[in-house]
């Protein structure tokens, strides 16, 4: 049987394929399925046909996987948040390290490397310390507002997975902690009775942009960044005075401006608005001051566990020199730093070198020095071998001329950290030849996403 497009199929769903959604096989040919898991039967009806697989979506749930849950956000399934919400925790922890166990198979070739059972995430809910909730004229409906008198003009919330356009009007996410909400439900008031215009996400006109919430959970403050696309200070001013007024928590109100279409909710400029000018949080024995734009791991406790095992793998004495690469705001580094004679981090953003500097300077640590620029043209001036080489790079992995410098360099060890695991996979490829991936420890950084974090222990063959 082929199938095609529109049509409506009876199926099993056999696995979660990378990406998240469900897969079922038609005669052997693969349809993949949003919003499904092992064990699932229903009836799908077909999307889209493509020459090796089909895209469905659900039509009738016939018989629910003994993994489902029910999911506690009336948002899930339409939220591009979070998607995982209906597969229950321990499953979604295996999904991830299969995810990774088989991106080294399928793609690094490599069969029988240890992928330890996943790291859980302290917390399963309420863990983000920082959410990003758009602003758009035209406000996405869920199914029981079809109809009904909702107002479709002004929405603040999340997207509709995969769209740029589509936003809901979230009252609440659950993966952050609730006085996030009741920030968030304040500033939606008053924006809706502003009289400045929402932003229109296809016109490009309208002021209210975006509002990004983050959250110290050391101190259990909160920093708020009203993002407009221009300045006027009559109409932010207000907004912060009040949230300084209504909630203890909130200890600093930040504006961004920006006048990009983009959807970043990074401004051009910032205006401070009220309280401290950053917010200070905690990962283990070290401080970090962060600012609006800063990079910090969104899930700080998970921060935590990652940065521990990345300090179990790096087995330091205190006489190794380590270079950190993609060290962001020296975060690895500093961890690392009391165990190591020196590091060296290697960054390519300018603010985050900022950063890091100022990170070190803070917690007291001088042995971490950091070069700005695109590791591509400054690895190469790093002189010695390092003892230990940390790499944490972003989604994309490493470039292949980076790949090609590090087995040249030879360090002892590396202490690979991914966010991705089809892209470790490929690097993994790469270095293969020269070193052996020991183990590999998967960290959940983001439940109910399919999203998950590795760290790799390599030692070079002798
Ligand atoms: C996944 S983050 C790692 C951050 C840090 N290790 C942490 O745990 O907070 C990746 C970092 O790589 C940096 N980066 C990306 N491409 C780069 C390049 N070509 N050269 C140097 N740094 C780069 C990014 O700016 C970002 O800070």
């Amino acid at each position: 049987m082929t199938v095609k497009k529109k049509q409506i199929v009876e199926c099993d769903v056999i696995d979660v394929a990378f990406g998240g959604k469900g897969l079922a096989k038609i005669d052997g040919f693969a349809v993949f399925i949003d919003q499904t898991v092992t064990g699932d039967r229903l009836a799908a009806r077909i999307v889209r046909k493509k020459r090796n697989y089909a895209e469905a979506v659900v039509q009738e749930l016939l018989r629910p996987s003994p993994m489902r849950v029910d999911a506690p956000c009336p948002y899930s399934g339409y939220c591009g948040g979070c998607k995982w919400q209906f597969i229950d925790y321990p499953h979604q922890l295996e999904f991830k390290r299969r995810h990774v166990s088989e991106s080294l198979e399928h793609i690094a070739m490599m069969e029988g490397v240890r992928v330890h059972p996943t790291l859980p995430s302290e917390r399963v809910f309420g863990y983000r310390n920082k959410m990003e909730f758009s602003c758009s004229d035209r406000r996405w409906l869920m199914p029981h507002e079809l109809g009904t008198d909702a107002d479709i003009g002004f929405a603040l919330g999340l997207h509709v997975p995969g769209t740029f356009h589509k936003v809901l009007d979230t009252d609440a996410c659950l993966l952050q902690p609730d006085t996030g909400n009741r920030i968030l439900e304040s500033v939606r008031r008053y924006m809706r009775q502003s009289d400045r215009p929402v932003y229109g996400l296809r016109s490009h006109e309208g002021f209210w942009r975006f509002l990004m919430l983050r959250h110290s959970v050391d101190r259990d403050r909160w920093m708020v960044n009203i993002v407009t696309a221009s300045e006027d200070r009559d109409a932010v001013q207000p907004l912060a005075d009040l949230l300084m007024d209504q909630f203890t928590e909130v200890v600093c109100v930040v504006n961004n401006i920006t006048a990009r279409r983009s959807g970043v909710a990074i401004g051009e400029r910032e205006i401070h608005l009220a309280g401290e000018p950053v917010l200070t949080d905690r990962i283990g024995d070290f401080e970090f001051e962060i600012s609006a734009n800063s990079f910090f791991q969104t899930n700080t406790r998970g921060a935590g566990r990652l940065y521990e095992t990345v300090g179990r793998y790096a087995d330091l004495r205190g006489d190794e020199t380590v270079v950190d690469l993609y060290c962001g705001t020296g975060t690895i580094a500093i961890w690392l730093a009391a165990k190591a004679r020196r590091v060296i981090g290697l960054e390519l953003v300018e603010s985050a070198v900022a950063d890091a500097r100022k990170n070190c300077l803070s917690n007291g640590i001088d042995n971490c020095s950091f070069i700005l620029g695109d590791i591509k043209d400054t690895l190469e001036n790093i002189e010695t071998t390092p003892d230990l080489l940390v790499i944490d790079p972003p989604r994309a992995g490493m470039h292949k001329d980076v790949l090609k410098q590090v087995c040249r360099m030879g360090p002892e060890k590396i202490v690979y950290v991914s966010c991705n695991p089809a892209t470790m996979a490929r690097d993994m490829l790469e270095l293969k030849a020269d070193y052996t991936l020991e183990e590999v420890q998967p960290v959940d950084m983001f439940p109910h996403t399919f999203h998950i974090e590795s760290v790799a222990r390599l030692v070079r063959k002798t």
